[in-house]
């Protein structure tokens, strides 16, 4: 990042107050009545009907609108282990997004935990007052067993974005990319750099939705993950496949697809010339891509790229995804977010690329026009239909599938965050 581009991303955090985030009051305040009500004697009330029936808490606090955001800052982003400190502008900025995409309230808590069991504990001892908790850089493989743990103690849902969240909005942007490449999930060779928590999430969506796994080849930093190997855990020897190929350079032959979760700059223009007619290349390590989307199309003019970065056309981030699948779990008040669930978010993603791009996106992004194909396979997060289409796909999935407490939302689709109280 340039020193400009870097000063002006510090101050935006500094000024004119510190951090993205604050609270706000949502009921009068202003008369010794008010505060008779907000606080005591007014307070015992709510409190009794909760202790009386726990459901109460839906009606009288904030929790049914309540996500907490929570990291130990032991992945953060692609930048690694920086801690549970360093975590929190990432923590508030999904909390922004949140807020912003799907007007949920979101709160930032970073653990500092010495294992896994001690911060499957803290979190497991403070879920129950929450609507729902978004895990967040959180390294493999542990976060494996931390989400596990926590789903089975917790009865809101438990999503690890890094995970599930990228691996949404890859399958989405995924189909649409090979569509355009006139190819199919079901044939293409895949090539997955890294092999941490949104490899391993992205790759096992991808076979959900069709790829076939003999053709999915994921390295981590020695090299290709194959049979032959004896250092795999069990989440990366679920990718073991039986080849010779041993390095990046021997995988990305003939590739047809790219996806990058490592870090930045690890694809070579002289692996990119060695891919497949049409490659798709997701370079999508924050916040520096495996390969400079410049740099790729000046290597290949018939690339189809993506990344995680805002600044650049078809960003493949989970700002797609987490904000509206929580919005869609939290209004039928889901017990769980599960294979159905992602799945609708997947097609509900993919479909809206392939309609008509409207004036608000336009304006957002200052262009003239903007049509589904090589530079636009996924749609941008300001795109209003996100929160019309994907809660609404998620919801009814969760109805579906049996993890719904409430009924579809008579209030949906969403047209605006206004009207998420319905
Ligand atoms: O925060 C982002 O831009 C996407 C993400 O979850 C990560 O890179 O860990
Ligand atoms: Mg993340």
């Amino acid at each position: 990042m340039s020193d400009e581009k870097r000063q002006a991303a510090l101050d935006y955090h500094a000024k004119p107050i510190p951090g993205k985030l604050s609270v706000e009051v949502t009921k009068p305040t202003q008369t010794a009545k008010h505060l008779a009500m907000a606080y005591s004697p007014g307070v015992a009330e709510p409190c009794r009907e909760i202790a009386k029936d726990p459901e109460n808490a839906y009606r009288y606090t904030g929790k049914g609108n309540l996500v907490a955001v929570v990291s130990d800052g032991s992945a953060i982003l692609g930048l690694g282990n920086l801690g549970p400190l360093a975590s929190k502008p990432v923590m508030e900025g999904k909390g922004v997004l949140f807020k912003r995409f799907a007007g949920i309230n979101a709160v930032d808590v970073e653990v500092e935990a010495d294992s896994p069991q001690a911060f499957i504990d803290t979190v497991a001892n403070i879920a129950n007052t929450w609507g729902g908790i978004n895990l967040e850089d959180i390294k493999a493989p542990e976060c494996f067993e931390i989400e596990a743990a926590l789903k089975s103690r917790c009865s809101i849902p438990v999503f690890h974005d890094d995970q599930h969240g990228t691996a949404i909005v890859t399958a989405a942007g995924l189909l649409n990319a090979l569509d355009i490449a006139g190819k199919t999930l079901d044939a293409a060779r895949i090539v997955c750099l890294g092999a941490g928590s949104a490899a391993i999430a992205c790759m096992k969506l991808l076979i959900e939705c069709g790829a076939k796994a003999e053709n999915i080849f994921m390295l981590d930093r020695k090299g290709v993950i194959h049979s032959g190997r004896d250092d795999l855990n069990e989440y990366k020897a679920q990718f073991a496949t039986e080849t010779e190929l041993r390095t990046l350079d021997d995988a990305i032959d003939g590739a047809d697809v790219f996806v990058g979760l490592s870090g930045p700059d690890l694809l070579k223009p002289e692996q990119l010339k060695k891919m497949a007619s049409d490659p798709v290349v997701f370079a999508c390590s924050n916040p520096d891509p495996e390969i400079h989307p410049d740099l790729a199309r000046e290597t290949r003019s018939d690339v189809i790229m993506g990344t995680g970065r805002s600044d650049y056309p078809n960003q493949v981030n989970n700002v797609l995804g987490f904000p509206f699948i929580f919005r869609g779990a939290l209004d039928v008040r889901a017990s769980a977010i599960n294979e159905a669930m992602k799945i609708a978010a997947v097609h509900a993603l993919k479909d809206i690329a392939r309609e008509p791009v409207t004036q608000e996106v336009l304006e957002a992004y200052e262009l003239d026009s903007l049509e589904f194909g090589r530079g636009y396979i996924i749609p941008t997060p300001v795109d209003s239909r996100l929160l019309e289409k994907i809660p609404a796909a998620v919801a009814q999935a969760a109805v579906d599938s049996g993890v719904a407490t409430r009924p579809y939302p008579a209030h949906y689709p969403l047209k605006s965050v206004k009207d998420i109280y319905g």
